[in-house]
């Protein structure tokens, strides 16, 4: 749970490294968004309310995600997992003061600019018309840049497809193709942030694994920071370093991947007791 007490100049116990091993520390100083080297992006009192609903969607929503980790977001349907993911990116505009990349206000910032940074995928890959190379290029070729076929090699690689793929037609691969040549179409804006909202839940376990290695690479190759929503309590076991619970739109547990079974929220035991 948050920790809203701790102060770094007494961390006698080691207390406040160990918290931040797993995530998430929130101290008095960066309560209202300060800046903090260790925190890619910092989430301050988000709360999201919708026409026609008595409830908010999102419920003062408070965390660190701390740089360079995977964070797996997991929770019942309709607890707000997606909605959180999508303000990031300003897929939808979260109030000022409220989502912090690097310490700066997102939505002060340029919002193409912060979706080269915070990177996004989804369920269904949808790939645009064209090469596979074509589809890699798109986001270079937008602001001017040609990536050379070396570089589209590289990434082809880096997505774990293998070079003859470059020439082939987007809307002929499999669905898990698909997504790591959506992966690696993101990947050429050298994104630092990673969304995924649940992104091998249309895959079969092959393609699912080699996501999963994938991202993994990512983060210890490339230090970038994932954040991903997952109905696999499994597979955020098997990738995450640390776990954000969701119910009725508000964090009830953040956990390590390996001490789920401590989580004391009445809701999130449930859930995860249906969930194994
Ligand atoms: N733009 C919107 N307008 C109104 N209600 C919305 C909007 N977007 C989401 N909701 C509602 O907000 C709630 C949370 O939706 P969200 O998709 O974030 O949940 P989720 O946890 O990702 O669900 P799932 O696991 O089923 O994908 C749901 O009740 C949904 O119907």
């Amino acid at each position: 749970m948050i920790s809203d007490t701790l102060n770094p100049a007494d961390d006698s116990d080691g207390i406040r490294d160990r918290l931040r091993e797993h995530l998430l520390v929130v101290n008095e100083e960066t309560k209202n968004g300060g800046v903090d080297d260790h925190v890619k992006i910092r989430i301050r009192n988000l709360t999201k309310f919708s026409d026609g609903k008595e409830n908010p969607i999102l419920r003062g929503i408070n965390v660190d995600i701390l740089r360079g980790k995977i964070v797996g977001i997991i929770g019942p349907s309709g607890s707000g997992k997606s909605t959180m993911l999508r303000a990031l990116n300003r897929l939808w505009e979260p109030p000022a003061e409220t989502v912090f990349l690097d310490g700066h206000d997102i939505v002060d910032l340029d919002v193409l600019g912060l979706r080269r940074k915070v990177g996004m995928l989804f369920q269904i890959p949808a790939l645009f018309e064209g090469t596979v190379a074509d589809n890699i290029r798109y986001g270079p070729q937008l602001r001017g840049k040609r990536l050379s076929d070396d570089e589209v090699h590289k990434l082809l690689n880096l997505a774990d497809l293998d070079s003859s793929f470059f020439s082939q037609i987007g809307s002929e691969l499999s669905v898990g193709q698909a997504q790591r040549v959506a992966l690696a179409r993101t990947l050429a804006n050298a994104p630092e942030v990673l969304l995924l909202d649940e992104p091998t839940s249309a895959l079969d376990p092959i393609s699912t694994e080699n996501i999963e290695d994938v991202l993994m690479k990512l983060k210890t190759k490339w230090g970038l920071t994932i954040i991903m929503v997952s109905h696999s309590i499994k597979q955020i076991q098997r990738i995450a370093d640390v776990v954000c619970l969701l119910v009725d739109g508000e964090i009830v547990e953040i956990l390590p991947p390996d001490k789920l079974s401590e989580a004391k929220h009445p809701m999130a035991l449930k859930f995860l007791e249906l969930s194994s």
